[in-house]
């Protein structure tokens, strides 16, 4: 997998690339919507192909393996083929999922022990089952198997936690190094930073992961409750560490306010279920601000959704229509705000790209920003 910077910006750590798969070029700075159970939820492949001009789309290892299960997707001959999606796709690696979904899981040195969500039957994710699973689900950029340190923890917690994930990652590389692609294209597994949000535990974990030389690396342990203060000196301590000429990738990552001080900082991918799941509650990311469409105020504006945005559900729905939709809790409405929001993400992350060719991100991000957050 190849990663080439374009551009970089004058005031900042922002910066273009294009990172190339075997399944298609990424243009960075991305957002990646988050397609957990092989679906983005509620959005076409044409649409998310279209209309939200995706590039790359998430899974999770957690879900996948729970269902539709390893035989199924086996058979398939991996996800791209099972969902019709044939442009990449990245996997998360579990430790998250089973960390926030399943609350009867332990973790031990092997690996962690957890009950089903749906129907508690018991299983255990190690390093190496965790590889084989995103061999099996065919993902082009596989994730490390880790331990997201819960926030707040002490540091004795958080350092045990790191080191611990050190060593999965060491099995990891090991298992990925040593088993071949299923399926005929390659794939590139991403090692991930942990230390929580303490400044020696996070550059002695960015130190170990660059030393990986890995195509791209992952901050993890962001996004899980800590001040954007926190978050963001974070990200540049971490990033001073990571070699600048690889793909960074932020977990779970976030606002639009937060994506943009990150690529600020230097980073060049993104997840986050916000887009998806703001939708499917009637709250709208648009070029003019953020819009709960539930709210009065709109039930007789005819006006279109998001008329700047351009695209398909923006342009072509009124407001008053798609509240109505949600208040009817009709299956269009989701399917129309989650197009919204998700084209919304990829049009930020694409006029970033933008500012940063023109060499004016930096001045471009406050102005932006201080728009896109208000609330109407
Ligand atoms: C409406 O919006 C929402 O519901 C909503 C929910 C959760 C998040 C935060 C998600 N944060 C997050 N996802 C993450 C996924 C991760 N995966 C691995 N393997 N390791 C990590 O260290 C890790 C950290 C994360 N932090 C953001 C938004």
């Amino acid at each position: 997998m190849q990663f080439t910077i374009q551009a970089t910006d004058p005031e900042s750590k922002a910066r273009t690339g294009v990172l190339s798969t075997d399944h298609g070029l990424i243009e960075t700075p991305i957002f990646m919507p988050v397609g957990t159970a092989g679906t983005v939820k509620a959005v076409h492949q044409r649409e998310l192909v279209e209309d939200v001009r995706a590039e790359i789309i998430l899974g999770n290892t957690y879900h996948l393996y729970l269902r539709p299960g390893l035989s199924v997707l086996e058979k398939a001959g991996g996800l791209h083929r099972f969902n019709g999606w044939n442009r990449p796709i990245l996997t998360d690696s579990g430790g998250y999922q089973v960390y926030s979904l399943s609350n009867t899981r332990k973790i031990k040195e092997d690996g962690v022990t957890f009950k089903s969500h749906i129907d508690g039957s018991k299983h255990i994710f190690t390093p190496e089952g965790v590889m084989d699973i995103q061999r099996t689900i065919g993902a082009d950029i596989m994730m490390a198997f880790d331990e997201c340190t819960p926030y707040p923890c002490e540091y004795g917690y958080a350092r045990t936690s790191m080191e611990m994930t050190h060593r999965w990652l060491t099995r990891c590389i090991e298992r990925f190094d040593s088993t071949p692609a299923k399926y005929g294209y390659q794939q590139t597994l991403f090692p991930i930073v942990q230390g929580s949000t303490y400044k020696d535990l996070r550059q002695q974990s960015a130190e170990f992961v660059a030393e990986q030389q890995r195509e791209g690396n992952a901050i993890g342990g962001l996004a899980v409750g800590e001040p954007a203060e926190e978050m963001y000196k974070t990200i540049e301590l971490v990033n001073a560490i990571l070699p600048s000429d690889k793909p960074r990738y932020l977990m779970g990552v976030g606002t639009p306010e937060n994506i943009l001080e990150a690529i600020a900082l230097g980073v060049d991918m993104f997840d986050c279920v916000m887009p998806t799941r703001n939708a499917r509650h009637g709250v709208l990311f648009t070029t003019q601000g953020i819009i709960n469409i539930k709210n009065e105020r709109w039930k007789d504006d005819f006006s279109p959704i998001d008329e700047e945005l351009g695209g398909y559900a923006s342009t072509f729905y009124s407001k008053a229509y798609l509240r109505h939709l949600m208040r009817s809790e009709e299956i269009l409405g989701a399917q129309i705000a989650s197009l919204q929001n998700l084209t919304f993400y990829l049009w930020l992350v694409k006029q970033a790209r933008q500012q940063i060719i023109g060499g004016n991100f930096a001045k471009w991000k406050g102005a932006m920003t201080k728009k896109l957050m208000q609330r109407l």
